[in-house]
């Protein structure tokens, strides 16, 4: 399909079925989140990125689907806010810097912490592995593993291995955040 088509498609199906999807955006410091928003609202990449500080919003609309994003800071100080910004969002996506082992551990402590949390019940959860493109990152099945996501119930877990910075994957993690939206 020509590209004008399928826009104006896009366009007459978001006319009709205006549909749209919050969600939050966590992590630790470095996972790549801000990264992630730039490339899903702008299509690129930078490697100087300034640290988050509290958080930001950003609103995108693919196929008809506005997503509006809470990207949060991941440093320490900031933790304490997730929890308030995953209230009520259709979808929690949890970003690990994958290259980064040392962090992993941390960042699985972190995890487990915000989905004990009685308010988050029931939320979808993707987990996305940032930083494939980097040699030695952990792909899927290890991140499954280490961030112990089979022992998750009552949710919906999915779980991506990414980059951000060679846009390996951003299709398949676009489609599932879609799919996700409320009509
Ligand atoms: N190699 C590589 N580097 C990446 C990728 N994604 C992000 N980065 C780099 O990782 C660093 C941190 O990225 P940010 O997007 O700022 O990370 P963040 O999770 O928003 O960090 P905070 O805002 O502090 O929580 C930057 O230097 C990015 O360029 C990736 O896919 N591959
Ligand atoms: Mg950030």
């Amino acid at each position: 399909m020509s590209g004008w088509w399928s826009r104006l498609l896009d366009w007459l199906r978001s006319l009709f079925f205006k549909r749209e999807m919050e969600l939050s955006l966590i992590g630790l410091q470095n996972a790549g989140k801000s990264s992630l928003v730039n490339v899903l609202t702008t299509g690129s990449f930078h490697e100087d990125m300034i640290p988050t500080v509290g958080f930001n919003m950003r609103k995108v609309t693919k196929g008809g689907v506005t997503i509006k994003m809470w990207d949060l800071g991941g440093q320490p100080r900031f933790r304490s806010l997730w929890e308030r910004y995953c209230r009520g969002v259709q979808a929690i996506v949890y970003v690990v810097d994958a290259a980064d082992h040392d962090a992993v551990q941390v960042s699985a402590k972190e995890l487990a912490a915000l989905l004990a949390k009685p308010s988050l019940a029931g939320i979808p959860l993707l987990l996305l592995g940032n930083k494939n493109d980097i040699p030695g990152a952990l792909g899927t099945q290890q991140l499954i593993e280490r961030m112990g996501l089979q022992s998750l119930t009552g949710r919906e877990v999915c779980c991506y291995s990414i980059s951000c910075k060679v846009q390996n994957n951003i299709d398949i993690t676009l489609e599932w955040l879609t799919k996700h939206a409320k009509s």
